[in-house]
């Protein structure tokens, strides 16, 4: 009798073993468990409970002979039923007749009968609590509850690996649910075109595209040089479109080693088990946004391939193919046919990718929306330095239109923020910008000519800053503005003719510019 008892429970180790070998897929593999323990130590019910720390409760992930409504109320927290003792005390709990113990809930409200008797073991991997696993074992006279519980100890430890993954790929999503809804509150309508600054008429035809490639699922291939905003453009496709309740994942390939890009892009594992859930998962049902597909390598351009033609892809390490819904957006900053001849492109991906294509022309090409995304970006630095910084001097704004922006927009935005920090009063002058754009705003006729600046150059810059502020306050007269600047109305004349200033400009106006 003690043998045949002995070789069951090996039989049902074995059993268990040879699903750990088969199973790389840890739900089918726990199902297949809980069957193991149905059919073979007849349990009338079978539950695997995972913990989830943020609540600090077990809460059923898989079960057998428990019926959806049932598994629904099997949540308990530390302490709470015997259930919630194991995982507190992190000890097992044998009782063998439910019905004359008080702690046993019965939350599930499953249990119809009365010779019914319960073991709960905790599941533990580097003394950290996972979960538990309990059984409910028809209550007969010859039962060993020592031996079920030992039994289900030895089953808990061969699975805690196995149950530790669920665990972590349920958190994993939470988090990243959490995280997504949380940066769809924040951003709000952010990303929306109508909040991304641009009345030039090459921007609007860029707004029309983005609410056209919003209600399609298309992959799409972005180009555009660096900073021009073709991440917030992929961003606003995503958040104004259909997929806009799903994730937006972007990956930004610059400086990344490829084997990193892949990993990043496909995930990982290693002997069938998941080591990192890649962006081709994680942005499920969403939009992912490649940058700079030239830092990627042809391989995994083959792979972005297949997955465009099948939607499916493997991960690093893995032989399973996987599959998922995931928008592809791409960006490029480079000719796109220069770099399909240099082979930093794949020429059929590309044929496949760009189901829509879009250029998001360069700050130069749009010097009408200058003006306006530096006031843009004037209002965001002053929100978030807790500046009044309220205009952008006229000579600032000469200097900023007379650039030619080879950063773009990014640049344009760095330069306001640091011109916010760096100025004294509530006025952005040319001296609070870089010595680059101060150079382009002498060489109007010669905006290329922007290298070289001078000490005399930026002195005149300087000086042209403080005669201007001082007639604009005093409104043209020359006499209170050589007052206010400690001089005498000579010397005023004398700079006002060499720096081109006409008084007459300053009696006629106070627009806001100047
Ligand atoms: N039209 C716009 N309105 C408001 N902000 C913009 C606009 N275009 C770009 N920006 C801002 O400029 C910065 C650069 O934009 P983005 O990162 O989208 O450019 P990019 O083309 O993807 O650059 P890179 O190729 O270098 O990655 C971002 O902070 C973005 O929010």
């Amino acid at each position: 009798m003690a043998s045949s008892k002995f070789s069951n429970d090996l039989l049902i180790i074995y059993k268990i073993s040879q699903s750990l070998l088969r199973h790389k897929n840890v739900n089918t593999l726990l199902n297949e468990v809980l069957d193991i323990l149905e059919t073979e130590m007849r349990t009338e019910r079978a539950t695997l409970t995972l913990f989830h720390v943020n609540e600090n409760a077990l809460i059923i992930e898989a079960s057998k002979g428990l019926s959806a409504q049932e598994k629904g109320r099997g949540r308990y927290s530390l302490g709470e039923g015997v259930t919630g003792l194991v995982g507190l005390n992190r000890q097992a709990i044998v009782i063998p007749n439910i019905a004359e113990e008080e702690s046993f809930l019965d939350r599930t409200r499953a249990r119809k009968r009365h010779d019914i008797g319960f073991v709960c073991v905790p599941v533990m991997r580097n003394d950290e609590l996972i979960g538990t696993i309990s059984v409910d074992l028809e209550a007969t006279a010859t039962i060993d509850w020592e031996g079920k519980k030992q039994l289900l100890e030895i089953i808990a430890n061969l699975l805690a690996d196995a149950v530790f993954q669920i665990r972590e790929g349920i958190e994993e999503k939470n988090t990243l649910k959490a995280e997504n809804s949380r940066l769809q509150k924040e951003l709000g309508n952010r990303y929306n075109p109508s909040n991304m600054v641009g009345n030039s008429r090459v921007m609007q035809k860029v707004f029309e595209n983005i609410n056209l490639m919003g209600n399609n699922h298309g992959s799409i291939l972005i180009m555009g040089e660096s900073g021009v905003g073709k991440e917030l453009t992929a961003r606003a496709i995503h958040f104004s479109g259909i997929r806009k309740m799903s994730t937006f994942l972007s990956l930004n390939c610059s400086g990344l080693p490829i084997n990193m890009v892949e990993k990043e892009l496909f995930g990982v594992e290693r002997d069938g088990r998941l080591i990192k859930a890649g962006m081709l998962e994680k942005a499920h049902g969403g939009t992912l946004y490649i940058d700079e597909l030239t830092d990627t390598s042809m391989e995994i351009q083959q792979q972005l391939e297949d997955y465009l033609q099948n939607q499916t892809f493997k991960r690093v390490g893995g032989t399973e193919l996987l599959k998922s819904n995931v928008r592809l957006v791409v960006g490029t900053y480079k000719d796109v046919d220069i770099a399909i001849e240099t082979e930093e492109i794949s020429e059929s991906f590309y044929y496949r990718l760009s189901v829509n294509t879009l250029v998001v022309p360069p700050l130069r090409d749009r010097k009408s929306d200058i003006t306006l995304l530096a006031d843009y970006f004037l209002d965001e630095f002053n929100r978030s330095y807790g500046k009044k910084v309220v205009r952008i001097s006229t000579p600032a704004i000469n200097m900023v239109m007379a650039y030619h922006w080879p950063g773009n927009v990014l640049e344009l935005k760095n330069c306001i923020e640091r011109a916010v920090l760096s100025t004294d009063d509530d006025v952005i002058h040319g001296y609070n910008l870089p010595p680059s754009l101060q150079a382009a705003g002498l060489n109007e006729d010669d905006p290329d000519n922007n290298t070289v600046t001078d000490l005399q150059a930026s002195l005149e810059t300087y000086e042209r800053e403080l005669l201007v502020e001082a007639l604009k306050r005093h409104r043209g007269n020359a006499a209170a503005a050589a007052r206010a600047l400690n001089t005498t109305p000579r010397v005023l004349n004398y700079k006002f003719n060499k720096l081109k200033i006409n008084l007459k400009d300053f009696k006629k106006s106070s627009s806001n510019r100047f």
